[in-house]
């Protein structure tokens, strides 16, 4: 049994290592006071995770998400508005992980500080009549600040960018990356899983089949004609009429904007991205790992390998299948055969990229 004045060393240790107003560790007993300790020392294995805009729409359930993911020790939940609440009900879930919220701008490099994977859903959504590229003037300059503190904190970070429109707010983040010298292309990547959610899923409606037994390759882009799904290509093997195919690639390009509508002002889809952002995390943290055949489509630096010979097309970021590894982007795969159908898709593809890359890059060179 611990004696009084062991018990209030430890309690005066583990306070060393906490924020009264941010952690919500219990400290009971003994058992749990050692407990805390080694946590609040980071001393439970697993990935440190930070989502930057933690109370927004997708914010809260991927933060819920994540709580519940295994691999995650430590959990950093920063935004402009209500941090604290909601770190406050998460922490109250009993999973592994320690849950710390970070409240406005002062508090930034403290989320930031010693995170492995950092995943970035701030920002605005679309309402209906809206492009994603409409968000670009609010989102740009959010996701340029939220990456200065990322390569100042955990400049060997893995980054998830989720934050629209994601063919301009990816390219930010490098460049912002590229002027703080600290610029790996592996380690960025922009988050499209919810295309090849979609993707899946409808793909499965017109088959018969369950949606987990469906994998839909999605490259490209993350807006109307830049998301470009290889039907050709999808697992198992199958085949589709012409009309299929139109009224599955137009459904998989325009799936945003249906959840814009259906939600009449409300704001997009944050139910089923918190769901595939965290599906992406997760194999970004499985790759971290060590696990071997980790393989998700991202909007990722052509370069990402450092060899031309490896870019899939002429432009500097194209979303592609990629194996994920301790590194972040171990290998990009080529598209493979596409058909008549894909070839005219791919060419509109390009050239909406190659501007929505360019506005982007000269956001910050400017
Ligand atoms: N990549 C993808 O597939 C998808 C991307 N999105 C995008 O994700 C973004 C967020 O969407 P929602 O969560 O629905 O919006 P939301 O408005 O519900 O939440 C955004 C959160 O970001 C916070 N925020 C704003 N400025 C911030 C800053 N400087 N630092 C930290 N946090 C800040 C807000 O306080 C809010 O809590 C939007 O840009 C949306 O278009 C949405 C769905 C899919
Ligand atoms: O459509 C939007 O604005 C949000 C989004 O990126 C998506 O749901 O794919």
């Amino acid at each position: 049994m611990e004696q009084g004045a062991d018990v209030r060393n430890r309690i005066a240790r583990i306070s060393a290592h906490l924020n009264p107003s941010t952690d919500h560790i219990q400290v009971e007993g003994s058992s749990s006071l050692w407990r805390a300790d080694c946590r609040a020392k980071g001393g439970s294995p697993g990935f440190r995770v930070a989502i930057l805009g933690a109370a927004g729409g997708i914010g809260q359930p991927l933060s819920m998400l994540m709580k519940m993911n295994p691999f995650v020790s430590v959990l950093h939940l920063y935004d402009v508005v209500n941090a604290h609440g909601v770190t406050a009900d998460i922490s109250h879930m009993d999973t592994g992980a320690v849950v710390r919220g970070f409240l406005g701008q002062s508090q930034l490099e403290d989320a930031l500080t010693g995170m492995d994977l950092v995943i970035i859903p701030a920002g605005v959504p679309r309402k209906p009549g809206m492009t994603r590229d409409d968000l670009f003037n609010i989102n740009a300059g959010i996701v340029k600040t939220l990456c200065e503190g990322i390569a100042k904190c955990c400049p060997k970070a893995i980054v998830n960018v989720i934050s629209n429109p994601v063919n301009s707010t990816v390219p930010i983040a490098a460049e912002v990356f590229k002027k703080a010298g600290i610029y790996d292309p592996k380690r960025l990547l922009g988050v499209t899983m919810l295309d090849v959610v979609r993707a899946n899923t409808f793909v499965a409606e017109v088959l018969g089949l369950d949606p987990r037994e469906v994998i839909v390759p999605v490259v490209g882009g993350h807006a109307g004609v830049t998301i470009l799904p290889l039907l050709s290509q999808v697992k198992p093997p199958c085949s589709f009429t012409q009309e299929e195919t139109e009224y599955l690639t137009s459904r998989i390009q325009n799936g945003g904007t249906e959840v814009v509508e259906a939600k009449a002002g409300a704001g997009s889809a944050t139910l089923s991205m918190a769901y595939a952002a965290v599906k992406f995390a997760d194999a970004c943290l499985r790759g971290l790992r060590g696990d071997a055949g980790v393989v998700e489509c991202a909007f990722v630096s052509s370069q990402a390998l450092g060899l031309l010979s490896s870019q899939v097309t002429e432009l500097p970021f194209f979303a592609s299948r990629v194996r994920l590894g301790r590194n972040g982007v171990e290998e990009i795969y080529p598209l493979g055969p596409l058909n008549e159908y894909e070839r005219v898709g791919l060419e509109k593809a390009k050239k909406e990229l190659g501007g929505s890359i360019e506005k982007g890059v000269s956001f910050v060179r400017k």
